[in-house]
């Protein structure tokens, strides 16, 4: 089978893609680590594809200790360009209902404790990140999520998403502040996973889906992690028939994206002035200039 250019990371409550054929599941270490779980390969509509479950099978990784970086890497290793994330995100915003679907496009950080990047310690890179989403892929996203979705499901494109340290969730007076931020959604994970898969030059985009209000709203009820779950689960099999549908039109176009050029501007280090065991631990990402 041919390397797959397509990765897909499933988040919470999507822990297996079922439409992919001749599966193969791979060990991949990485000099970050291991990833989260078995990365998974196949054929999803005849196109080669990768999966990787964030927190793993069985969900066994608080959204600070997932090996961001590990996965990012183990990805890249076996070929993917384009990365679609999936995440289950609080709502901020009146109008972003749960169930939902929404393709961020703007990332407000304030995690506090994992791995920003690969580079540091002999290798310098400093990357653009002022769209972190590659725009290319959400559009591709957003014409998949219009054929597939129910008429009673809203499709938000252009969102901001704040990702918080977790794992408890915000106490209201943050929820608060997030939205005079004008944060979107909510979430503990999608970075540095952006960040990560920008340094590697991966198209990146998320597809999220609406599964709460956080606990901002007047109206409706806190979130609590089996309410999140529950309205995730509710709409999985959604989220596998977009990503399906996404695969489809990803592989008729392949579009341009800057992301894949990322570090010509961004690297500093020539990797001849790298020294060997450096340019080995990058060698995934540096490839393309070695
Ligand atoms: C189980 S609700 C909280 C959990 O769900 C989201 O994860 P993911 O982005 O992997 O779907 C959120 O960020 C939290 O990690
Ligand atoms: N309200 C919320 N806060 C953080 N992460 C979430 N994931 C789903 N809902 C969330």
């Amino acid at each position: 089978m041919a390397q797959p250019r397509i990765g897909v990371i499933g988040g919470s409550g999507l822990y297996q893609i079922a439409a992919i054929e001749q599966v193969q599941e791979h060990v991949v270490d990485t000099p970050f680590g291991m990833p989260s779980d078995v990365i998974v390969t196949g054929e999803l509509s005849g196109v080669p594809v990768a999966f990787l479950t964030r927190h793993g099978r069985g969900h066994k990784f608080l959204p600070s200790e997932v090996p961001y970086r590990a996965n990012i890497y183990a990805l890249k290793s076996l070929g993917v360009e384009y990365v679609i994330a999936v995440s289950a995100v609080g709502s901020l915003q009146e109008h972003l209902k749960p169930l939902d679907m929404v393709l961020p496009s703007q990332f407000i950080d304030l995690t506090k404790q994992r791995a920003q990047s690969f580079f540091g310690q002999g290798a310098i890179a400093h990357v653009s990140l002022a769209e972190p989403v590659c725009l290319a892929l959400q559009s591709v996203l957003a014409e998949a999520v219009q054929t597939v979705k129910p008429a009673d499901v809203a499709l938000h494109v252009g969102a901001t998403y704040v990702c918080i340290e977790g794992p408890q969730f915000s106490t209201q007076a943050e929820s608060h502040w997030y939205r005079s931020m004008s944060a979107d959604i909510i979430g503990m994970t999608n970075m540095p996973e952006a960040r990560l898969a920008r340094e590697a030059e991966m198209a990146y985009a998320t597809l999220a889906l609406v599964t709460d209000y956080d606990c901002w709203h007047p109206k409706e009820a806190h979130v609590n992690a089996n309410m999140a779950i529950m309205n995730l689960m509710r709409n999985a099999e959604q989220a596998q028939a977009v990503v399906a549908k996404a695969i489809t039109l990803l592989a008729a176009r392949w579009p341009e994206s800057a992301a894949h050029t990322a570090l010509d501007a961004g690297l500093i280090t020539s990797p001849a002035d790298m020294a060997p065991e450096v340019r080995e631990r990058l060698a995934a990402l540096i490839a393309r200039r070695l």
